[in-house]
């Protein structure tokens, strides 16, 4: 069967992908309610559509820190790529590349960062965890300056990985063929082991992240990069006004997936109220839950600059490698574009409130 939307290609993931990894891509923390509120959210959001209006092109493209995006898409920073495919963020580089859209690695991506950069034809950031090992975070940092990484993402909403029961039940644990390879030896080590009650996962990022962190280190980082930084995870207007006043470039609205705090609202209801706070400052971009080109056109319509899209990619990833990958991302750009049409609004720049029901 030949996938027409990201729907097949999630209902092909869960047909094919072993159980243990299923659960640790598609599930949540806690009850899952945050997770499902995700996809609700856009899907209660109703269109304002304008007829008449001059369609015969639609432009999907948007500038974001300097870049320009064929599509305001972007890979939102996933761990382990190779976990569901062999070729791994290879092929999910290649394919934001050739879908026009923004590629964010994750700071536990089992590909070497300079290899990532080598085969990417579009912009790359690098996400952060802020480790306990300052210098080895440094050292990370150089060298995704040095290999041409854009913009740093420090993920926000980790002090430590939330306690997640698929992964508790499955005892989920990497298969030896996969690794943080941007990290040492010597920080993964023992990254693989579980403990009564708790994940690998989660184990070692009480181990080897630091829960401390506060506003005032942002300077810290700032001093030792040349680079923007974006912080990932807000969720308030008060933490929002906070980044724009610590000198952050751009924010990502995001509870990652429903993987962390379990209750948070869905990022589509908050959207509005973190791009009020901002008050155009800097860049807000959105991730969760977006599975459609209308659910896109429904943030930038809350006023996101951009999208992250999350499992989608990996879902296509498992199905067919950068093919895959690439379907999916090219999938929303033409949905997005074909929403626009029929919306009456086509440019992205018209993409505001008045769509909205
Ligand atoms: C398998 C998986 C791994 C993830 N790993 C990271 C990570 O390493 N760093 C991070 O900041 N977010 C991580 N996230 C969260 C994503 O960046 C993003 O916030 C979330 O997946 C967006 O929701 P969506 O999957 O509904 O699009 C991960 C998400 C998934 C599904
Ligand atoms: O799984 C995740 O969501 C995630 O952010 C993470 C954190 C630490 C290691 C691997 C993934």
């Amino acid at each position: 069967m030949n996938p027409l939307h990201v729907g097949d290609y999630a209902d092909h993931a869960k047909a094919t992908l072993a159980g243990d990894v299923l659960g640790y891509l598609d599930g949540g923390s806690g009850a899952e309610w945050t997770l499902r509120a995700n996809t609700a959210a856009y899907q209660r959001i109703r269109l304002r559509p304008r007829v008449l209006v001059d369609v015969g092109t639609c432009d999907t493209s948007v500038d974001l820190l300097g870049s320009s995006l064929a599509a305001p898409l972007g890979v939102a920073p996933m761990a382990y790529h190779r976990l569901v495919h062999e070729d791994g963020e290879l092929a999910t580089v290649k394919a934001a590349g050739a879908a026009g859209a923004l590629f964010v690695a994750s700071i536990f991506a089992s590909t070497d960062l300079a290899e990532m950069a080598a085969v990417a034809t579009g912009p790359l950031w690098m996400q952060l965890y802020w480790l306990r090992d300052r210098p080895a975070l440094l050292e990370l940092v150089g060298r995704a300056e040095r290999a041409g990484y854009r913009a740093l993402v420090l993920t926000v909403d980790a002090p430590r990985v939330a306690r997640r029961h698929r992964d508790l039940r499955s005892g989920f644990t990497l298969p030896p063929h996969v690794r943080a390879v941007n990290l040492s030896r010597e920080l993964m080590a023992e990254s693989h082991l579980a403990a009564a009650g708790v994940s690998a996962i989660e184990r070692h990022s009480r181990e080897r992240f630091d829960p401390t962190i506060t506003w005032a280190d942002l300077a810290w980082l700032r001093d030792r990069t040349r680079l923007p930084l974006v912080l990932k995870g807000i969720l308030t207007a008060e933490d929002a006004r906070l980044a724009a006043e610590h000198e952050v470039d751009a924010i990502v609205v995001s509870n990652h997936g429903g993987r962390q705090l379990d209750g948070v609202a869905a990022t589509a209801d908050v959207l509005a109220e973190v791009v009020a706070a901002i008050a155009g400052r800097l860049p807000v971009l959105v991730d969760g839950g977006v599975r459609t080109g209308a659910d896109v056109l429904k943030a930038l319509a809350l006023g996101a600059a951009a999208v992250l899209v999350g499992r989608p990619v990996l879902w296509g990833l498992a199905h067919s490698g950068a093919a895959g990958a690439e379907h999916v991302l090219t999938l929303l750009r033409e949905e997005l574009a074909e929403a626009m049409a029929l919306c009456g609004r086509p440019t992205t720049a018209q993409l505001d409130r008045s769509v909205l029901g």
